[in-house]
């Protein structure tokens, strides 16, 4: 079988593995200063203001939750609706300060993106749960780019292998540190492996916002997976 092409081509000292016994499986890279701090604030501040941001509910063992954080799907026209656990989400068009940023993450990582999910967390006690983004029209080996503005949170994987007999302190985690401005990436292969999670920290009083680009194909719905 063909190796997916390996992340990154353009420019291998810019960007650090995130850990470095696993990082050749994991595919996984961080470029801590991918936006300039103050570009980043402004860009914060003028998402947080202007998203109309949604506040979805999941149901489990017949009850309804609300969702843990805000979020929003920013997509090209022909890119599909996205029904995530029963909801629909049809996507927003690119807005200019979106798709610049889009753009960038493109030229940084020498990929192409058609969607955006958005995520705000309002404080340390809003979360995303285990996951991987696997969905099927992420194609078979998804590239994920993730952009995040705002409060420093920590971002935790584990491999798929482990996920059944992990617990939440589980010393098999690698976790790291997300900071404003910075750019991380899950490229080719990493899903399939490892799952990720944006665990609560209490002690985080200040707001989150996190940019996923994602390719998916051409007009057909996403269906997401439930993530609590
Ligand atoms: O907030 C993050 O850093 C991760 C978000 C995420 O995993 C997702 O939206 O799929
Ligand atoms: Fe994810």
């Amino acid at each position: 079988m063909r190796q997916p092409e390996l992340f990154p081509a353009p420019s291998p000292e810019r960007w650090r593995p995130i850990d470095h016994d696993a990082a050749a499986e994991a595919r996984i890279f961080l470029r801590e200063a991918f936006l300039d701090p103050e570009a980043a604030t402004t860009l914060y501040a003028q998402l947080r203001d202007a998203v109309p941001w949604r506040q979805d509910e999941l149901r489990a063992y017949g009850k309804t939750h609300p969702i843990p954080r805000l979020h929003q799907w920013y997509a090209d026209d022909d890119s599909g609706t996205y029904v995530w656990s029963g909801l629909t989400m049809h996507p927003l068009p690119w807005t200019p300060p979106l798709d610049a940023l889009r753009r960038r993450v493109e030229a940084a990582t020498r990929r192409r993106f058609n969607s955006a999910l958005i995520n705000y967390y309002r404080d340390g006690r809003d979360t995303v749960g285990w996951h991987a983004d696997d969905e099927v029209e992420l194609g078979p080996a998804p590239f994920i780019a993730s952009v995040s503005l705002g409060a420093e949170r920590d971002f935790l994987l584990r491999r798929v292998a482990n996920a059944d007999t992990d617990t939440d302190t589980e010393p098999r985690h690698l976790s790291v540190a997300l900071p404003h401005g910075s750019l991380l990436v899950m490229a080719e292969g990493s899903q399939a492996r490892w799952q990720h999670t944006l665990p609560r920290r209490t002690r985080v009083t200040e707001g989150r916002i996190n940019l996923t680009f994602r390719h998916v194909s051409r007009a057909t719905p996403l269906h997401s997976k439930r993530r609590s």
